[in-house]
């Protein structure tokens, strides 16, 4: 791009951050210096390949979304949290939003998770050990008691059973007199991560796709604020890929809902809004940086080139972030406080919108209300004191950042080509779903892993306190525990619950589900009705199982 070009790039993003609101907040340095809230080339300096880069505010949004960055708004501290009952849980989001948290998200346990009730044999001696036990919308009811639902965005982890799971929070915000169609949050819901690494599904892939479908279309028409889905390299980074295997599947999962969407008759700038993201921020600093980048400049052209978006939010990947779990160590684990700094560091500058610190002891446990408090506080020392807020992307124009910007894009691409051609129609999805069916992608994750495993092993790479500096003075951590007690009065609670219900309306209410999942209609409604009847969980989703049969993933070897 030629220095004319350049500079007249620079007058519009001026004119556009003028025109912002921005916080009230002091933007020097720590000695009082003015900052600029972004940098570009010197006046008057040409810059081959600037168009990739650009200005914030702007396509490809390589430098993020806003012109501001974060002197419009910081990114939202939204820690994940649920344990136990709940009002255990409850009482956590109260102490999480009483010392700054800026949003909720919740944790689920296991059996909520897979769809189960807490009475089923199944769910013994996991009611509430990963996160909060959710069995109808009475439970709902009390996890946000005292939160005004319309006040707050909050983000329910879920993706197997996410739509009863949506019902019921729409009954719990119903109850509180929330009016529906101002709610804002996100669901993650995104199914085809299941299949590829976190393995939790309740159906195949098919009658998910269509649930999800409906979902898109209910939340496009009734809630244009709450994002359905969040699309997730989280888990699959998790399982041991690669910074570019996180990138390219799951942009490739997003483009998936997209063609679902489409599919649908479904306006591209109307429901792409609705699809949000969320990435790993791991150890390595700027590859981690570059990553996050690269994610809004590919979304943003395939969006505009493969699927005819035109309105600017349709463009717009916006991200949560979470530090990487698998970073942390059970060894010395006092030290994994530096290891989510470092991340958390990087996802800022990479312009995460939102970001869960992981707690030090989350390798060993869910976190105490003394780690959990240390993970926030983690968060705001970066927001308050290292004034990284206030220039956007800082670290555009870094010769080693752009390279690696441009490689893992690269790298992005060639797993987009290799996935549309390993499906029959060109398409993303049937490329997703046959990768799925052939264990393509878990094998490719489960490789990566590998690699890594022996690098790691060979002492090519190294964690301190794992194979390098083992020598140690650090205590045992005390750890949280949540007590059987909580399964022994979930049940109960439950069969209490049960008893006390209008047994005809749940009975009419879930042969109802059943009867619209045989047709082409839109099932939130008739699901909603379920919640309102205070069908339990495990109920509707046995309802569906019922019908579409439970999906088992083929044996590898
Ligand atoms: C590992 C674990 C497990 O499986 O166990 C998990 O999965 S945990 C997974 C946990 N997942 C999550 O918690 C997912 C969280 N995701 C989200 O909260 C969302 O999807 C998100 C990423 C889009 C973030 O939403 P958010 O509400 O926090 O933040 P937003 O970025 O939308 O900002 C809020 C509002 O401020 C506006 N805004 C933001 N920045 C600016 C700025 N600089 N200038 C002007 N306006 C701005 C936005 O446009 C928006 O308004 P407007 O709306 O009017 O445009």
């Amino acid at each position: 791009m030629d220095a004319a070009d350049i500079a007249a790039g620079r007058e519009r993003w001026q004119r556009r951050y003028d025109a912002s609101r921005k916080r009230e907040a002091d933007f020097t340095t720590l000695s009082g210096s003015p900052v600029d809230p972004v940098y570009g080339p010197p006046g008057g300096a040409a810059y081959p390949g600037f168009s990739r880069i650009g200005w914030p505010g702007e396509f490809p949004y390589t430098r993020g979304l806003y012109p501001t960055g974060y002197r419009g708004r910081t990114w939202t501290i939204r820690q994940f949290a649920g344990f136990g009952n709940a009002q255990q849980t409850n009482e956590r989001y109260k102490m999480i939003l009483a010392a700054g948290g800026g949003g909720l998200s919740v944790a689920f346990d296991m059996p909520t998770l897979m769809g189960r009730d807490s009475d089923e044999p199944q769910s013994l001696g996991e009611v509430g050990h990963c996160g909060v036990a959710i069995d109808s919308a009475a439970d709902m009811d009390v996890l946000f008691d005292g939160i005004k639902l319309q006040d707050v965005t909050t983000s329910m982890t879920i993706s197997g059973p996410a739509v009863p799971i949506f019902c019921m929070y729409l009954v719990a915000a119903e109850r509180q007199g929330a009016d529906l169609s101002r709610l804002d949050g996100t669901l993650q819901t995104d199914i085809f991560k299941e299949y590829i690494a976190q393995k939790e599904w309740l159906f195949a892939p098919e009658p998910h796709l269509r649930l999800i479908g409906d979902l898109m279309e209910y939340c496009a028409r009734e809630i244009p604020k709450y994002k359905p889905l969040s699309v997730s390299g989280y888990h699959i980074r998790e399982a041991g890929s690669t910074a570019a295997q996180e990138l390219a599947y799951t942009l490739a999962d997003g483009f998936g809902y997209v063609e679902l969407g489409l599919s649908r008759g479904l306006d591209v700038n109307q429901f792409a809004p609705g699809l949000s993201f969320f990435f790993d921020a791991h150890i390595d600093f700027f590859e981690e940086i570059a990553k996050f980048r690269a994610a809004r400049r590919i979304w943003a052209r395939h969006l505009r080139d493969d699927y005819g978006a035109t309105s600017e939010k349709a463009l717009w990947l916006k991200f949560h972030t979470q530090t990487a779990g698998v970073s942390l160590t059970a060894q010395q684990p006092v030290n994994n406080v530096v290891r989510t700094a470092v991340e958390a560091l990087a996802a800022v500058l990479g312009g995460t919108n939102s970001l869960h610190t992981n707690a030090l002891d989350e390798t060993l446990a869910l976190p105490t209300d003394e780690s959990a408090e240390i993970a926030l506080r983690t968060q705001q020392v970066l927001m308050e004191e290292t004034g990284v807020v206030n220039v956007a992307d800082p670290l555009g124009g870094s010769w080693y950042v752009e390279a690696l910007t441009d490689r893992i894009e690269a790298e992005a691409e060639e797993i987009f080509a290799r996935i549309r051609e390993l499906g029959s129609d060109g398409s993303v999805t049937a490329g997703i779903l046959r990768g799925i069916e052939d264990g393509w992608f878990t094998a490719n994750i489960a490789e990566a892993a590998f690699v890594y495993q022996q690098a790691l092993e060979k002492d090519e790479k190294r964690i301190v306190g794992v194979n390098a500096h083992t020598g140690t003075v650090a205590k045992e951590l005390e750890i949280m525990r949540v007590s059987h007690e909580v399964e022994v009065v979930q049940r109960r609670e439950l069969g209490d619950r049960r008893a006390s219900r209008d047994p005809v309306r749940v009975r009419a209410a879930l042969d109802r589900l059943v009867s619209v999942a045989r047709t082409d209609e839109n099932m939130i409604s008739v699901m909603l009705e379920a919640a309102r009847a205070e069908a339990t969980l495990g109920e509707i989703c046995g309802a569906l199982k019922g019908e579409w049969g439970i999906y088992r993933e083929p044996a590898r070897f």
